[in-house]
């Protein structure tokens, strides 16, 4: 038996893509809103009855979500691809000192039915 536990955050945020089709609209800077869940498993500390505390857990997403929001992708240090994949990839290195249960990083653009997840 385990449990997973997960919190969402989202951001808004620009970029420009280099692409094979939609050059031109995708080299001009443009945004979008994207959502991520973060997700950790595991077993709860007996003694807390939690896999971690809420609490901790938002903190954690703050952190990484204030090098996102409102940024120019492309400018982020450490992000590698300012793509869902990319994003993936950043948010889950961010984590993972903080979150060691971590397992699944969703990355999703609603508005287009766009969505990553990485598993770990
Ligand atoms: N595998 C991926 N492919 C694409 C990604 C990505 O992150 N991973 N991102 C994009 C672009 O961000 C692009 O802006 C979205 O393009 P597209 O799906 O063509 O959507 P539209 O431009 O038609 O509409 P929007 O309203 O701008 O979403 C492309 N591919
Ligand atoms: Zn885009």
């Amino acid at each position: 038996m385990k449990y997973e536990l997960t919190q969402e955050f989202y951001f808004e945020a620009a970029h420009t893509l280099h692409r094979e089709i939609e050059t031109d609209s995708s080299l001009r800077i443009h945004g979008h809103t994207y959502h991520a869940d973060v997700t950790v498993a595991g077993m709860p500390d007996p003694a807390s009855g939690m896999l971690i505390d809420l609490g901790h857990f938002r903190a954690a997403l703050a952190g990484v979500r204030e090098q996102l929001d409102h940024r120019l992708l492309d400018e982020v240090a450490g992000l590698k691809m300012p793509t869902l994949e990319g994003l993936c990839a950043f948010i889950a290195t961010a984590l993972q000192p903080a979150l060691p249960g971590l397992v699944r990083v969703t990355v999703a653009r609603r508005a287009s039915g766009d969505r990553c997840t990485l598993h770990l």
